[in-house]
């Protein structure tokens, strides 16, 4: 039970990305196949391992967030807003800016409102950048974020506050090395 995460990841191809050895799963990047019973078993962890009991809102990041957030929101019946990659010019959309280990863009946060309780989650954290980025930008906008959980870790960070993972790894060309398992 509870084991395609992992056996998925040791298994998973490397590129690179200039230097940043890029691990690709269908996890993180949708490819080359989301299989049900891989994001039934995310859902059920990221269920099991979230505070939900005072949330009002699920948050994630366009693109990898969504079809993780989109379980949870299924099951938890909170609803959902994505933080895209594309200006909508809404009343109150918040730019922001977001820096990964291999790129830099704009994020546009919509559909959150003062005082607001929050669940993040994501699918990797590497850098840190794009959930300092979420964090800074539900700051501005008076939201109380009342967890934060990342499917993938694959790099420490100090974001400010304390956030849960399933899994830790570490990458070398050769591969993914799964270190921890929070289940
Ligand atoms: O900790 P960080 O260094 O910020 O890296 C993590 C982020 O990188 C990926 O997003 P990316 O912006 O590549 O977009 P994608 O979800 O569209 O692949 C991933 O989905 C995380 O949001
Ligand atoms: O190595 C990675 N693979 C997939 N998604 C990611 N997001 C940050 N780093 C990675």
């Amino acid at each position: 039970m509870f084991n395609k995460l992992v056996e998925s990841l040791e298994k998973c191809p490397i590129v690179k990305r200039g230097e940043y050895n890029y691990f690709i799963h269908p996890i993180s990047d949708g490819v080359p196949i989301v299989e049900p019973e891989l994001l039934r078993e995310v859902a059920a962890l990221m269920l099991r391992n979230l505070d939900l009991d005072h949330a009002d809102k699920l948050v994630v990041a366009e693109a990898m967030g969504i079809h993780i957030g989109v379980a949870l929101s299924l099951i938890t019946d909170l609803p959902l807003t994505i933080v895209r990659k594309r200006k909508y010019e809404l009343p109150g959309e918040l730019p922001l800016h977001q820096t990964t280990g291999y790129s830099k863009g704009e994020l546009y946060l919509n559909g959150i409102e003062e005082g607001d309780r929050v669940v993040i989650v994501d699918d990797v954290f590497s850098t840190g950048g794009t959930m300092k980025a979420l964090l800074k930008g539900l700051e501005q906008k008076n939201a109380e974020v009342v967890d934060v959980l990342v499917v993938i870790k694959r790099g420490e960070c100090d974001i400010g506050r304390p956030y849960k993972y399933l899994v830790e790894i570490d990458v070398d060309e050769t591969g993914v090395n799964v270190i921890k398992k929070n289940y």
